[in-house]
């Protein structure tokens, strides 16, 4: 059982290792937020500001050098401009249209509306989204969080533009700043909207080694209590990070975990292996979420084989993985699909990460033919295999019995 024990004061501000503070600085970002000051710049002489797109992998400063310049543009019209600057933070991870951005752009700007609309006709939307932009007046900088989530649905990113022209709007100034890791989505929009955006385009290269290192250093000086950090600690998280993606996010989230760990502990001084553990537990954190978001046939297949690898049958064949999946579909009470759309499968397992697949050449009919294996953690897999329901409870059980006779875990 967990008890409450007196923990050390490693951590001083928990609120500045969290995701929605705001750096101070940004040095290793000073070229992309010198692009972004220059779209804004219109609007420090009362004009509309340029439009961008921000691309970049995950944890690459992308909203927070957003964040960082808004804030920055909002006290300059405090102190110097007679109307106000309104940013509009807008997260379309899951909003598939731009019917239902619109929507969720009325949910932000309008108390009284809690749910997103829906049934009415696109135009009546753009109309009420327009109608209380001009309430709000002033220059508005609508931000866009994982645009991408759009699609080829890229109405809104035309509306935006066009709205003054198209006499939808009168007073406010209104622009948008589109977020993405998808490179390609920019050069895929419409030609329509192509034409209407007047547009910046700003990569966020993803960071080295030493660009994390500096990052952590800054955070751990105002999160972290003096001389708690035992030597090469920063260094360690950074080099998780960078072997990764290089996301700072990685980074920090490592710091966070480890400074947590060493706390709880009644440790005084974080050390490398709590940076280990920390890595351990994101690391298994990470392939759990993985495999939580998988359809029920994904993680039948997973499971097939899982347990070939158990078995020490893996890498295997798609014909080997078959009868094993069917097996185990058939015992959760699920019909098993046919072989080839089990392959389908495979495959996109193997784009999200969780087996690896790799093409060999020869077999008794020649050609090309792929074989299977894990590519995640076996422990994990196995545990979030168990919490799915019941019946796959037993057999990631089974699994686990095996693997534990064989001292695999
Ligand atoms: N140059 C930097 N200096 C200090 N902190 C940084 C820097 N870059 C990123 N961070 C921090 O890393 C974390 C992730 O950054 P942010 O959310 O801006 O990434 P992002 O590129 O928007 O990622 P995503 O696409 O996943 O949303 C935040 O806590 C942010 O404050």
């Amino acid at each position: 059982m967990p008890s409450f024990r007196k923990q050390t004061d490693i951590i001083e501000n928990d609120m500045v290792l969290g995701e929605d503070w705001v750096p101070e600085d940004l040095p290793e970002r000073e070229a992309e937020l010198s692009q972004m000051y220059e779209a804004l710049s219109p609007a420090t002489r009362g004009f509309t500001p340029d439009n961008m797109f921000l691309y970049g992998k995950a944890g690459q400063g992308k909203t927070a050098a957003t964040r960082y310049a808004l804030n920055d543009l909002q006290l300059f019209f405090e102190d110097e401009m007679d109307e106000d600057l309104t940013p509009v933070y807008v997260s379309c991870n899951e909003l598939t249209s731009s019917y239902q951005v619109t929507g969720q752009l009325l949910v932000e700007l309008d108390e009284d509306i809690t749910e997103r609309p829906n049934g009415h006709a696109p135009d009546i939307l753009y109309s009420r989204l327009f109608g209380h932009l001009d309430e709000i007046g002033g220059t508005i900088v609508i931000v866009f969080d994982e645009i991408d989530a759009i699609g080829d649905d890229d109405q809104i990113l035309y509306q935006i533009p066009r709205a003054h022209s198209n006499g939808k709007l009168e007073e406010a100034k209104v622009s948008f700043v589109g977020i993405s890791n998808d490179f390609s989505f920019r050069d895929n929009l419409s030609p329509k909207v192509k034409d209407t955006l007047y547009d910046y385009v700003i990569d966020f290269p993803s960071y080295d080694s030493q660009q994390l290192r500096d990052i952590l250093k800054r955070r751990a000086e105002i999160a972290l209590a003096d001389d708690v950090l035992d030597d090469g600690v920063i260094e360690l998280c950074s080099a998780y990070a960078a072997k990764d993606e290089g996301s700072a996010r990685q980074a920090i989230n490592h710091l966070y975990k480890a400074s947590k760990m060493a706390q709880t502990d009644g440790d005084h001084v974080v050390t490398t292996d709590h940076v280990e553990t920390a890595h351990d537990i994101l690391k298994r954190n990470h392939v759990m979420e993985g495999i939580r978001g998988l359809t029920p046939q994904n993680k039948y297949v997973l499971t097939a084989v899982t347990l070939l690898e158990v078995r020490e049958e893996t890498p295997a064949r798609t014909g080997e993985v078959y009868p094993v999946y069917r097996e185990i579909a058939e015992s959760v009470g699920s019909e098993p699909l046919v072989q080839r759309r089990m392959r389908d499968h495979l495959q996109e397992l193997s784009l999200h990460g969780q087996i690896a697949l790799t093409s060999q050449s020869g077999g008794v009919k020649g050609g090309t033919y792929y074989v299977a294996e894990l590519n995640t953690g076996l422990e994990a897999t196995i545990t979030v295999l168990s919490e799915i329901d019941e019946a796959m409870h037993e057999v990631a059980e089974d699994i686990r019995a095996i693997a534990d006779m064989k001292g695999m875990l």
